[in-house]
């Protein structure tokens, strides 16, 4: 976490910096309700320790790891960035401004909805009403009890109107109505072996220790999951294109690998013909792609504060005192942004520092790169994540230019190539 000067020190109440390092201590643990995140994320392995966190971890990463999952979510992905091509088309050939930040919103909550369990919810064109009231309960859940785990802003819940414990109440109670309706519905279904989604695996798994993998567990995990992947993946994605508008240069390479990355298929191909292309082989000619993922995520990570709290007494390796029920956090953000880490250009957008000679990705070591966390509970999607970004990215850039609105801000004109 950086040089904080060595010696002893005590970790006060009140949040404070410490000198030239990345690490923030926040006080006391009760002050945040921790265990008020519990009612939308139940006992799934972002609100568990200990005993219950391993198993999960150990079956999660079983799944995570089958070349099956790997299959269907690439289809899952290449289908839904489509859907949001033919959105974008639509806009650009009408010069209509769009939100692009919204629709990757909807869009990644479609892919990781189906994903986790089997089931297509639109939440993007809104085809499906139950799909779409499932969707807005969930975001406002999760937007909800992440506001009430880093207790600010309640002014803003406030303002927003959402932020009672009575609406919460309501909507995570819609959130619990549809999955509970998805889990039954899949559980009736007789070939749960052949079918791919993350649900279907782990019913199988309930099958043979239906003690532990109960319907409850079902519902944690797999909403967990939701909570993991689909902001995150998104926010994401919108930064880049934000990225992209500021750097034309940067643009114009990426769209230079891609062409050739799939020069095979023609210039002519539609927007299916061209999504079907996108195979991991494929893919994986796109380093470049890979490097201005990684670039923006060291500078714009989707986790930028990510606290912790302490079980017992203890003394960190940089001579730090923490007492039992204290909060500490690391910062991704800031250490994306120390000279002392990533040299005198830190703050410079410079996708080249992730290539080697050969122009080949190379990564770094999560301690450096910490994004998506590092050590034991470093993130289980981050593979899956990639993917879908580049899916994404490939997609859009091959058919669309993107421009920032600058009256709004909202990264939002788009032209079609
Ligand atoms: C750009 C996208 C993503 C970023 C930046 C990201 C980042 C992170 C970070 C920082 C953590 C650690 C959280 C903590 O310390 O408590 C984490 C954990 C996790 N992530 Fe991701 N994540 C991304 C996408 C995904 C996706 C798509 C999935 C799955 C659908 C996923 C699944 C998980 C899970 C299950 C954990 C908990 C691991 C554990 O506690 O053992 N993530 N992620």
């Amino acid at each position: 976490m950086g040089d904080v000067g060595g010696g002893k020190k005590k970790i006060g109440q009140e949040a404070r910096e410490e000198k030239g390092g990345a690490m923030v201590a926040m006080g006391a643990a009760g002050e945040y309700n921790y265990n008020n995140m519990k009612d939308l994320l139940g006992d799934g392995i972002f609100a568990v320790d200990g005993e219950k966190w391993y198993h999960q971890r150990k079956v999660a990463s079983v799944e995570f790891s089958k070349m099956v999952l790997r299959d269907y979510s690439n289809a899952v992905f290449i289908y839904n960035a489509t859907k949001l091509a033919s959105i974008i088309s639509e806009a650009a050939r009408s010069s209509k401004i769009i939100d692009i930040q919204d629709l990757f919103m909807k869009s990644t909550m479609d892919s990781t909805f189906q994903v986790a369990f089997g089931v297509e919810i639109d939440s993007l064109c809104g085809s499906n009403e139950e799909g779409s009231k499932f969707a807005e309960a969930f975001d406002d859940s999760s937007a909800l009890i992440t506001w009430r785990y880093v207790d600010i802003s309640w002014k803003i819940k406030k303002l927003l109107n959402i932020g009672s414990e009575a609406v919460l109440k309501k909507r995570i109670q819609v959130v619990d109505d549809f999955v509970h309706k998805v889990i039954c519905n899949k559980r009736k279904q007789y070939d749960l072996l052949k079918k791919e989604d993350f649900l279907s695996r782990f019913l199988v798994e309930s099958q043979q220790d239906p003690e532990n993998i109960t319907h409850k567990y079902l519902r944690d995990i797999i909403l967990n999951f939701m909570v993991a992947g689909k902001d995150t993946t998104a926010v994401t994605l919108s930064w880049l294109f934000y990225m992209l508008c500021n750097h034309p240069s940067v643009e114009e390479k990426m769209v230079e690998e891609l062409i050739l990355a799939t020069k095979e298929i023609g210039n002519d191909a539609s927007i299916g013909e061209f999504a079907a292309s996108l195979t991991e082989k494929t893919m994986d000619k796109m380093q470049y792609l890979h490097a201005t993922l990684s670039e923006t995520l060291r500078l714009y990570p989707a986790v930028p504060l990510n606290p912790k709290i302490c079980f017992a007494d203890d003394t960190l390796p940089d001579g730090h005192d923490v007492k039992k029920g204290d909060m500490v956090a690391y910062m991704p953000y800031v250490m994306g942004r120390m000279t002392f880490i990533w040299g005198d250009d830190a703050e410079d957008f410079r996708p080249e520092r992730w290539l080697n000679n050969d122009g080949v990705f190379s990564p770094e070591s999560p301690f450096k790169f910490t994004a998506f966390q590092a050590g034991p509970r470093i993130c289980l999607g981050k593979e899956l994540a990639c993917r879908q970004m580049k899916i994404f990215t490939a997609l859009l850039l091959r058919f669309f230019r993107f421009k920032l609105n600058e009256s709004s801000r909202i990264l939002s004109c788009v032209t079609s190539t």
